[in-house]
């Protein structure tokens, strides 16, 4: 399967001995898959989502995407996996003050040494058109309201077509109707482009527009394999 996750644990150590947040988690999604994981306070979703994003190593148990194990990689290599196969969108939207909308997408795209700048730049107007931002191309992020930001944060979690999008608590920050519109975008987007897409999420109705829904519970994920 394209993404692969077996036995998944993580331990945090507190001063009361090993605290295990994710307890053995199993999830196989093919291309195309977009999965919403609910559940309550404290239950290991983000953890889960920053093992998966490679931001953080798993205690034991596996991950593979396409068939590769990042965890495998070194450093730099790591980075080059995480820049260019995955996708990330935040409930605050990390844009850059200083840089205008078209930069702020096009930033993800400037470490990559071999990008082809011409392309990415196409694709970076293209995916701001698609999400309603094509005449706002050079204000800066002050200059949005907090729906059009994270209509922007989509955009750059898109920009270089990544295998795999994580979206944490994505529609948080923002009100009923906005966070509407963000979440039909999102699902939208990962229709056209053909993403893997796992979004952490306490909204029912973020939750309810995605084909499949799972439940974590106790660091184990109800359903995933
Ligand atoms: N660095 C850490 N050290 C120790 N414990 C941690 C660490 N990071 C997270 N935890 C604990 O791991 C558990 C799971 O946290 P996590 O953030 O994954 O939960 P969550 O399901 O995303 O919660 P929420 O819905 O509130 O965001 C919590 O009990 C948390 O206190």
């Amino acid at each position: 399967m394209p993404l692969t996750v077996t036995d998944l644990r993580k331990d945090y150590p507190t001063r009361s001995g090993p605290l295990a947040v994710l307890a053995g988690v199993s999830l196989t999604l093919a291309d195309g898959d977009a999965v919403a994981i609910m559940g309550p306070s404290g239950s290991g979703k983000s953890t889960l989502l920053h093992i998966l994003g490679t931001l953080d190593r798993p205690t034991a148990g596996t991950v593979t995407l396409d068939g590769q194990d990042p965890f495998a990689f070194d450093d730099a290599g790591l980075a080059k996996f995480r820049n260019e196969r995955i996708g990330f969108v935040f409930q605050d939207h990390h844009l850059l003050p200083q840089f205008n909308v078209l930069e702020n997408v096009l930033i993800p795209t400037l470490v990559n040494p071999h990008r082809d700048a011409v392309a990415l730049e196409a694709a970076a107007r293209q995916l701001l058109d698609r999400v309603g931002l094509g005449s706002r191309l050079d204000h800066r992020p002050a200059e949005l309201s907090g729906g059009e930001r994270q209509r922007v944060a989509l955009a750059r979690a898109l920009v270089q077509k990544p295998k795999l999008v994580l979206a944490d608590e994505p529609t948080g920050n923002l009100d009923r109707k906005n966070a509407h519109a963000v979440g039909e975008l999102l699902l939208d987007l990962h229709r056209q482009q053909g993403t893997i897409l796992i979004a952490v999420t306490h909204s029912a109705e973020l939750a309810g527009v995605f084909p499949r829904r799972l439940e974590m519970n106790d660091g184990r994920l109800e359903g995933g394999a």
